[in-house]
């Protein structure tokens, strides 16, 4: 603070585990220049013994001592009921405070609801049917001769708002006859005295489903007659929210001020602080100092230190796939990492979204490697060789040592971080590069397993990689990089690795492995016959269908706004890929015992089925997509063709989010953009990307901090291969202090909110229920690299299909005991209160389509 400044006002924030909290906390910092504390409403600072248990007077004498430190509380969105003490945990406390601890208060929708049901009258009940993401007029008193005093609508224009409720507040609105209601709309109502109404929405209801057609009148703000208690229903903090709409939040505020000067109260600087700061920490600063955990001397904190960038660049030849690349240099490698953009050449594709740069890992055999199994309160660090020679270490490393995960890897490439000057040539000069699945991003966001999980899988896996080529598909070069420290030896790779890409232009299309294989793939898909059995599981349509229903029952009930809801398919062939397989392989999981659709059969062993490479090779020409990866890291194999991108960020601490919620398959009928646009700027696919375009704003503002996310490109459609989608783009500026980097965005974000609906955490508990405790593994996980130089890239993992070695299940009498692989293929969609189930069920089928007629083709 600069002299002669009065201190910053302070705002509490209740946070009811909203996916949109960190957008209202930005806003009013940014609008009224406060210092926003967070609390959330079941905090166990306040609750010790968890909720229901803790006698309320306990809490209540923390809470009114921490609230001194205020001048005026919000109280925020999130899931359930208000009715329910486990929804709105400390909120209800708000409402009941004693005279001398009472302070000015704004409840938004959820807050908003649990205010209207406090009071003598008041009630929350279900809206005749849920408005997710929908965009409408807020009626207020435009013009009034005598101002009403606490009216914190007076001067402000009309303006439409974003809502966000399947509840709402009813004060005995309608029972008010439609003559009187124009007049009586602005008093109290004799149901619900204490409370002032001062904006409607007036919703037309015309399909009259299960209701009652007309006009719905639905209380959109309050504010309480005696007490300094605002409600609004809508969310002033929504991207879609006007402008307009900022002015009610300033004069809220200076309500709230004036009424704390009339009472002559002040808020203490000192005392009780259980608050937290609106945006997270970053993990490097998470590292205890002194006990700098670089500093224990272990081989793999040492290795490939102080690193120094060798690069070598050569023409990418015409006609030269990445495929192509990687088979020439690098034909034997058991594990392989290929991030490409597979729809970079205009000849293979006429999608809006093409990738520009393909990276392929090299070397991993001798790159070091960080597991981490999701819950284990160690991760493994491994190294298979060096030199060409196997040595096979392998390191439990405590997290506690460092605090999470994510710190571990951050404090990893800290340690190595190379500074690129001046314009970079490369998106990615080496550091790590892998996956992360579904359920390490549950863990993220506190969702706990509730029983032993049956495997030990890495949910974390990457490489740390030194040796890499960069496809540059628009300035058609490659570029061949070592990342090697200082002080050790020359090695010949570069060398070596640049003259097998100079032989490539002269002996083009040359495949030294699996050539055979290569040339039996099928130029006319339908005609092969495949060659061994294939079994392929699908979900059954009206299983689908239920769930869909499910979904929409929670999200009628105020639990979510939107379900991205999704199922799997499990394909089980002959082993492929000739992996080391653990000799305790699982039994015949339940799915396997199922009945599985046989694809074909075939009594006669002939060859072992394509492998998971010529999976990748089909899928990438049938299917290309700028996302595309094929890994072969640890236990996993995954092949994908997704076309979304989760988060990028620069060295510089830009990010990018670009999530993708609408999807229209590609037919006779649609098949131009302007087609497409038709269909998906309609309200329900809008409404859904919006929810997900606030969702992400909110991950980024808890890292990047208040005022420094913008949004770009907001529902936009774009053209791929098979499918139109339609994006947007939001993105974010690190803070330049405190040692934030990407990997902050990455841990704040995940499990990436397209795949999970908003708000996060209760939906992803609901989904989770809704699919039966399946495990959805890579899928809905996210694939990329955190470079060396600070940048990175990650794509969702969807549209994809993946194994794990260590699933295998041995056939029956009819297979002959035969050892089989299972692969799974994940599907889904956003589910929203406008869904209907078979449309839904048809979405389901159309992302599963793609990645799962490779196994016909291919087999
Ligand atoms: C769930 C999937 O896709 C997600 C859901 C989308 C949607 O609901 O429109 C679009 C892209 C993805 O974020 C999938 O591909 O399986
Ligand atoms: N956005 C919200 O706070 C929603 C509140 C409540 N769960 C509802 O659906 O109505």
């Amino acid at each position: 603070m600069q002299q002669g400044q009065l201190p910053r006002k302070r705002i509490l924030f209740l946070d009811a585990y909203d996916s949109f909290s960190n957008n209202i906390t930005s806003l009013l910092q940014t609008l009224l220049h406060v210092e926003v504390s967070v609390l959330h409403i079941d905090s166990p600072l306040l609750f010790p013994s968890g909720i229901g248990s803790t006698p309320d007077e306990e809490v209540k004498s923390r809470f009114v001592k921490e609230l001194a430190r205020y001048d005026a509380v919000v109280c925020g969105p999130g899931p359930g009921n208000p009715g329910n003490e486990r929804d709105v945990g400390i909120m209800r406390f708000v409402w009941g405070l004693e005279e001398e601890n009472i302070l000015p208060v704004l409840g938004i929708c959820l807050g908003f609801q649990s205010l209207v049901g406090s009071c003598q009258g008041g009630q929350v009940k279900r809206l005749r049917r849920g408005l997710h993401g929908m965009v409408r007029t807020i009626i207020h008193r435009l013009d009034t001769a005598e101002p009403v005093k606490g009216d914190i609508f007076a001067g402000v224009n009309e303006f439409k708002a974003t809502l966000y409720h399947s509840l709402c507040g009813d004060v005995g609105q309608e029972a008010i006859d439609q003559q009187k209601w124009e007049e009586l709309r602005w008093q109290p109502f004799d149901g619900c005295p204490e409370l002032m109404p001062l904006a409607w929405v007036e919703e037309q209801r015309e399909d009259g489903e299960g209701f009652e057609a007309g006009t719905e009148r639905i209380l959109m703000a309050v504010k309480h007659r005696i007490k300094p208690f605002w409600g609004v229903q809508y969310h002033p903090e929504s991207v879609c929210t006007e402008e307009e709409g900022n002015k009610i939040i300033v004069n809220w505020f200076n309500e709230a001020l004036q009424w704390n000067q009339e009472r002559k109260r002040t808020s203490l600087v000192d005392g009780h602080n259980l608050a937290e700061a609106a945006i997270k920490p970053s993990l490097l600063s998470q590292l205890t100092p002194g006990e700098e955990p670089r500093a224990s001397g272990q081989w793999w904190e040492k290795f490939e230190s102080d690193p120094v960038l060798h690069t070598v660049s050569v023409p990418l030849p015409r006609g030269i796939q990445v495929p192509d690349i990687v088979e020439a240099v690098d034909p034997d490698a058991s594990e392989r990492i290929i991030l490409d953009s597979a729809n970079a050449a205009p000849a293979t594709s006429n999608a809006d979204v093409r990738g520009r740069y393909s990276i392929i890992a090299a070397g991993i055999d001798e790159a070091l490697r960080l597991e981490y199994h999701t819950g284990d309160d160690y991760a493994t660090t491994r190294l298979k060789s060096v030199g060409g020679m196997a040595v096979n270490l392998s390191q439990q490393v405590p997290i506690a040592r460092y605090g999470s995960i994510w710190t571990l890897i951050a404090a990893f490439q800290d340690a190595r971080h190379v500074d690129v000057e001046g314009p970079e040539t490369t998106p990615f000069i080496g550091g790590f590069m892998g996956y992360v699945t579904y359920e390490q991003g549950l863990m993220d966001i506190g969702i706990h397993f509730d029983h032993p999980r049956p495997h030990h899988r890495p949910d974390v896996c990457l490489s740390w990689i030194t040796k890499s080529i960069v496809v540059d598909h628009l300035a058609g070069m490659i570029h061949i990089q070592h990342l090697r420290s200082s002080g050790s030896e020359e090695d010949t790779w570069l060398e070596k690795t640049t003259g097998k890409l100079l032989a490539l232009q002269n002996t083009q299309r040359r495949s030294s492995f699996n050539s055979k294989k290569d040339a039996q793939l099928p130029q006319s898909p339908q005609k092969r016959r495949p060659s061994r059995s294939t079994s392929i599981q699908t979900p059954l349509t009206k299983e689908y269908e239920d769930k869909v229903r499910i979904c929409q029952e929670y999200i009628a009930a105020g639990e979510s706004y939107e379900l991205c809801l999704t199922d799997q398919t499990t394909i089980t062939r002959p082993l492929s890929d000739n992996q080391p397989l653990s000799p305790s392989n699982h039994p015949l999981s339940p799915t396997s015992q199922r009945k599985h659709r046989r694809l074909s059969s075939s009594s006669t062993t002939i060859s072992p089925p394509p492998s998971s490479w010529s999976l990748f090779k089909l899928l990438r020409t049938r299917q290309p997509a700028p996302f595309a990866s094929y890994l072969r890291l640890g236990p996993a194999t995954l092949v994908s063709a997704s076309p979304e991108r989760f988060l990028t960020y620069d060295r510089k601490g830009k990010c990018s989010m670009r999530p993708m919620k609408g999807t229209v398959r590609k037919s006779e009928t649609v098949s131009t953009l302007a087609q497409a646009e038709k269909i998906l700027h309609v309200p329900k696919e809008e409404a859904e990307n919006l929810m997900i375009v606030d969702l992400v704003r909110h991950d980024l503002h808890g890292i990047c901090g208040a005022g420094n996310v913008t949004v770009r490109d907001l529902l936009k459609v774009e053209e791929y291969q098979s499918v139109f989608q339609m994006i947007t783009v939001v993105e974010g500026e690190l803070p330049s202090e405190g040692g934030y980097c990407g990997l902050d965005a990455l841990a704040a974000s995940l499990p990436p909110g397209s795949m999970t609906g908003a708000p996060k955490k209760r939906s992803c508990e609901i989904l989770r229920e809704v699919e039966e405790g399946k495990e959805r593994g890579l899928y809905s996980g996210v694939v990329g690299y955190h470079c060396a130089s600070g940048r990175g890239d990650w794509s969702v993992t969807i549209r994809s299909l993946f194994r794990w070695d260590d699933e295998v299940l041995v056939g029956g009498e009819e297979e002959g005991e035969e050892r089989r692989e299972v692969w799974r293929i994940g599907a889904g969609g956003a589910v929203t209160i406008l869904s209907t189930a078979d449309g839904e069920r048809e979405e389901m089928f159309t992302k599963l389509a793609g990645p799962l007629r490779v196994f016909g083709e291919a087999c």
